[in-house]
C-alpha cells in the first residue's frame, strides 16, 4: 500500500519509540528510541537477551503499554490518540495475540474459547468462518473441551484460532512455542507463518528460539532497549551467532 506521497505505508509502525521506567539515578530505559515497520504478510521474530526490551516493546505495540515519548500506528492509527473504548475496540478488532501460558479460560470449551472476542464484542460468530479457522488448525473434534482436557498443542492452537477468528491486521505471539515440545512447536510456527504468507496477517514473535525465529521473514534483534541488527531469512546458525555478539555486549 502506498500513501499518497509515495511511502509505503505498514500495518504497523513504530516512531522513535521510547519508554522510561522511573526517575533520577534509578531510572531505566526499557526501549530507547525504535522506528520500525511491519508490511501486510511479514512475519518478523525479536531476540535479545533478557532485558532488552522485548516484553516492553511488544506491550507498546499491543497498546497496553504508554509510551514515555514517540509513537505507535497500527493501519495508520496512533493509540495514543485513541480513547479507551477505541483502543480496546483496535486491539479487539485489529490485534490478536498468542501467549507462552496459552491463556484460555478453564470453565469453557475450546469453542466458547475461540468465540470469546466475538461475544464480547457483541457480535455473531460466522459459522463458516469458525469452521475454515477449526479446520485449518486441526480442532474439529476437540470443540467441546475444556483446556484441561486438550494437549499443550491443542491448547495453543485453540489460542491461535482465537486469535484469528477476526482476521486481525496484525498479530503478536509473545514466546509461543516456550511451553510446547518441539513437534507442537514446529506445528504452530508453520501456522503462524502461512497465517502471514497466505492470509497476510503481519506478524511480530518474541522467541529465545534460533530455530523458531528461521520461521521468520526476519530477525530483529534487540539490546539495551534499541536495535542493533536485522537479519533476513536467517540460518539457526546465524542467528545463534548474532544473539551471542549481542549478549557479548551487555
Ligand atoms: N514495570 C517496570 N518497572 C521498572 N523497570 C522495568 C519494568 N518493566 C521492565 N523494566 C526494565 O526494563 C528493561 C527491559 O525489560 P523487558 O522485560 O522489556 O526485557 P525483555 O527483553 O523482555 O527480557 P526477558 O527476555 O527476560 O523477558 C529491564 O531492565 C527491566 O528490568
Amino acid at each position: 500500500m502506498n500513501t499518497p506521497t509515495g511511502q509505503r505505508s505498514s500495518t504497523l509502525r513504530t516512531v522513535d519509540l521510547v519508554r522510561r521506567y522511573g526517575v533520577g539515578e534509578t531510572a531505566v530505559t526499557a526501549v530507547a528510541g525504535v522506528s520500525l515497520g511491519f508490511e501486510p504478510a511479514q512475519f518478523t521474530a525479536i531476540m535479545g537477551p533478557s532485558g532488552s526490551g522485548k516484553s516492553t516493546l511488544m506491550n507498546l505495540l499491543a497498546g497496553l503499554d504508554t509510551p514515555t515519548s514517540g509513537s505507535v500506528l497500527v493501519e495508520g492509527q496512533d493509540l495514543a490518540r485513541l480513547d479507551d473504548r477505541g483502543l480496546t475496540r483496535l486491539r479487539r478488532e485489529r490485534i490478536g495475540f498468542v501467549f507462552q501460558a496459552f491463556n484460555l479460560l478453564p470453565a469453557l470449551t475450546a469453542e466458547q474459547n475461540i468465540l470469546l472476542p466475538l461475544r464480547l464484542a457483541g457480535q455473531r460468530p460466522d459459522r463458516d468462518r469458525l469452521d475454515e479457522v477449526v479446520r485449518s488448525l486441526r480442532l474439529g473434534d476437540r470443540l467441546g473441551h475444556r483446556p484441561t482436557e486438550l494437549s499443550g498443542g491443542q491448547q495453543q492452537r485453540v489460542a491461535l484460532a482465537r486469535a484469528l477468528l477476526t482476521r486481525p491486521a496484525v498479530l503478536l505471539a509473545d514466546e509461543p512455542t516456550g511451553a510446547l515440545d518441539v513437534t507442537n512447536g514446529r506445528e504452530l510456527l508453520e501456522r503462524l507463518r502461512t497465517a502471514s504468507s497466505e492470509l497476510g496477517r503481519t506478524i511480530v514473535m518474541v522467541t529465545h528460539d534460533p530455530v523458531a525465529a528461521t520461521y521468520a521473514d526476519r530477525v530483529l534483534l534487540m539490546s539495551d532497549g534499541a536495535l542493533h541488527g536485522t537479519l533476513e531469512h536467517p540460518t539457526a546458525e546465524q542467528v545463534l551467532a548474532a544473539v551471542a555478539r549481542a549478549e557479548s555486549r551487555c
